[in-house]
């Protein structure tokens, strides 16, 4: 049975993962606390990591685990960098020991956003904040590796769990009466659930050999839902979505630039992602964002 190392089980995308991941194999979830198993991987702490792993000693090492406080990190770069930039590398090396394969996640936030139509793989990132060159650096340590692996850049994750712009709105949205949000930058909001079951669905493409698979496939790859829009757009369509629509306050929605709402990150103004590489290659048909929202809404 193969074996599945699981970071940032608590977090959006770990959350779901665990149990996407179920149907390929034996997932064992780590993190910063003792788990079930006794163990403890911190990513800020090397050591840790090469520990698990080789007390673990699995198939695949999937990594949702990140530093993703994207204003925090203007004001603990040291930190975000070992979490985001130098774990992954560290993850990498240990996993080409053993002959496992690693999936990892980033960001569209790699991008500088000055582009107008989505990006690709093969444009060039120029990150804008810490948290985009510590994700970057953290692709970087990986494919210097040389690892069996995927790396899948994803964008404006949320759901019905953790710290996310959908809960946030749909807190405010019963609180008050206006809110004003930012309509100048555009990317793709993104279900973690979506993101979790492809990653299942690519994985089950290679279970007959997993390390041939992931070698024959290794790169990076945009996985977001499909279409675009801004933050705005997304406020308003969490509100006319809500089932639970007639509990809001909320009577005024205002757009606003980026200017009138400064934040100690710059964010890119355009971070959509070119998804067709991924499509192509496992054959998959991305939801809509619009799509994504009316089934996270819905249940
Ligand atoms: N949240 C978003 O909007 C976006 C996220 N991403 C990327 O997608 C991936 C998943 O993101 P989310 O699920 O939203 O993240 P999250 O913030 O919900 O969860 C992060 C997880 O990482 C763990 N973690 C943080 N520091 C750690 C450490 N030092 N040692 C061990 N574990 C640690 C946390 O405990 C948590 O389980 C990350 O790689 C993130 O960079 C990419 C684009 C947008």
């Amino acid at each position: 049975m193969t074996r599945i190392l699981l970071t940032g089980s608590t977090g959006q995308v770990g959350w779901e993962l665990q149990r996407t991941l179920m149907t390929l194999g034996e997932v064992i979830a780590v993190g910063r606390e003792i788990s079930s198993c006794g163990l403890l991987m911190d990513l800020s702490q090397p050591d840790t990591i090469r520990h698990v792993i080789r007390e673990v000693q699995p198939d695949l090492i999937v990594n949702p685990a990140a530093y993703t406080a994207v204003d925090k990190a203007e004001s603990e770069p040291e930190l975000a960098m070992a979490v985001n930039g130098t774990a992954p590398g560290v993850i990498a090396e240990a996993a080409k020991q053993l002959g496992a394969g690693v999936i990892h996640y980033s960001t569209d936030y790699v991008f500088n956003g000055h582009q107008a139509t989505p990006y690709t793989e093969q444009d060039e990132p120029e990150p804008q904040n810490i948290y985009g060159k510590t994700k970057l650096a953290g692709e970087k340590a990986i494919q210097a590796v040389g690892v069996p692996h995927l790396i899948l850049r994803t964008s404006w994750l949320y759901g019905l769990r953790g710290k996310n712009f959908l809960l946030t709105m749909l807190k405010l949205a019963r609180e008050r009466e206006e809110l004003k949000v930012v309509d100048d930058q555009v990317g793709a909001p993104t279900w973690s659930r979506m993101i979790a079951e492809f990653t299942a669905q690519i994985l089950s493409q290679g279970t007959q050999d997993l390390i041939g698979f992931l070698n024959k496939n290794s790169g990076i790859y945009h996985l977001t839902a499909s279409g675009q829009t801004s933050w705005y757009g997304f406020a308003k369509a969490i509100f006319e979505f809500d089932s639970k629509r007639s509990e809001h306050k909320l009577k005024n929605l205002l757009a606003i630039s980026s200017q009138q709402y400064p934040t100690p990150a710059t964010r890119p103004a355009y971070s959509s992602l070119d998804t067709q590489k991924i499509s192509r290659t496992f054959g998959l048909a991305l939801p809509s964002w619009q799509r994504n929202l009316e089934l996270v809404l819905g249940s």
